[in-house]
């Protein structure tokens, strides 16, 4: 089979243009075929306190509104998505940019939940993934860039969280492809201690983040990108991990990496 990475770039990053653009740069030197997911939670954030829309997340995840879902919609769909694929057009990578509901990619539920009622939110599944679409794509010599922006087949577009959708996509393309899933965000990898940026953790099972979970040493949105990394491994991914931007081609590339890998 053949490799495949999905690299997932979260909002801190993104937010920054010169971070974002060595992020860019280094996935040109990979010259390995990939598919890039983003989020961009910061700037959506920021966007809707200027219109005096209050934000609020659970958990990481976003409780989306009818006005909340127009920002998020032209956030990520829009700006973020458009940004990157000029980015990496840039570096002679030919990339197409594309939301849940192009080519039916990503068809999601409106998430239920007794307590709380999350608005717009999409919940979605291995199954539903339109990984033929994406195939015809990679085949084509194109590299798909994925925002956080599903539909529920029904007309409505849903905001699902970017680590989730990096993590379902990996799944299920894992029948066909032996799928590296790697995380980049602003840190060196997951960290004993928030203090300390080289308390980087090497290799974190599930056992030691209940532990550190426990503890309150891992919390916020990497309680969330945890757990769908491990979905991800349960699911048949061959490799996953969580770095920082700026180490990406070496975590991928090299033994001697800076990271942490889920195992
Ligand atoms: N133990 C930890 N190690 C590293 N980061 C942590 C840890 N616990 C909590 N975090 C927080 O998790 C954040 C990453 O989650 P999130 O904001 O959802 O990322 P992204 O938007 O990049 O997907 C980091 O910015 C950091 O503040
Ligand atoms: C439902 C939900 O939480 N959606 C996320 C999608 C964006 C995202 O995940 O962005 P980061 O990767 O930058 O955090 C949100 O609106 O924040």
């Amino acid at each position: 089979m053949k490799t495949l990475n999905i690299i997932k770039i979260g909002g801190n990053v993104i937010d920054d243009e010169s971070k974002l653009n060595d992020f860019i740069q280094s996935l040109a030197s990979l010259n390995e075929p990939f598919i890039l997911v983003h989020g961009g939670g910061k700037l959506a954030t920021n966007l809707a306190e200027k219109l005096n829309i209050p934000q609020q997340l659970i958990e990481g995840r976003r409780i989306t509104d009818a006005e909340t879902l127009k920002i998020t919609t032209m956030v990520y769909a829009g700006y973020i998505n458009k940004n990157i694929v000029a980015k990496l057009q840039k570096h002679h990578i030919n990339s197409v940019g594309l939301s849940g509901a192009d080519g039916n990619l990503i068809p999601a539920t409106k998430r239920i939940h007794q307590e709380i009622d999350y608005g717009f939110v999409g919940d979605i599944s291995i199954e539903n993934v339109n990984s033929n679409f994406l195939d015809l794509l990679l085949q084509s010599g194109l590299t798909p860039v994925i925002c956080a922006i599903t539909h529920d087949k029904q007309g409505q577009l849903l905001n699902t969280n970017a680590d989730t959708i990096a993590s379902v996509l990996a799944s299920a393309l894992a029948t066909s492809f032996q799928v590296k899933l790697t995380y980049c965000f602003e840190k060196k990898g997951v960290l004993n201690n928030s203090d300390d940026e080289n308390s980087v953790i090497k290799n974190l099972d599930w056992d030691t983040f209940q532990k550190l979970k426990e503890e309150g040493i891992i919390n916020k949105g990497m309680v969330p990108k945890i757990k769908n990394a491990f979905d991800a491994l349960v699911n048949g991914v061959e490799e996953v991990g969580i770095t920082s931007a700026e180490n990406i081609t070496n975590f991928i590339k090299s033994n001697h990496y800076e990271g942490t890998r889920i195992n």
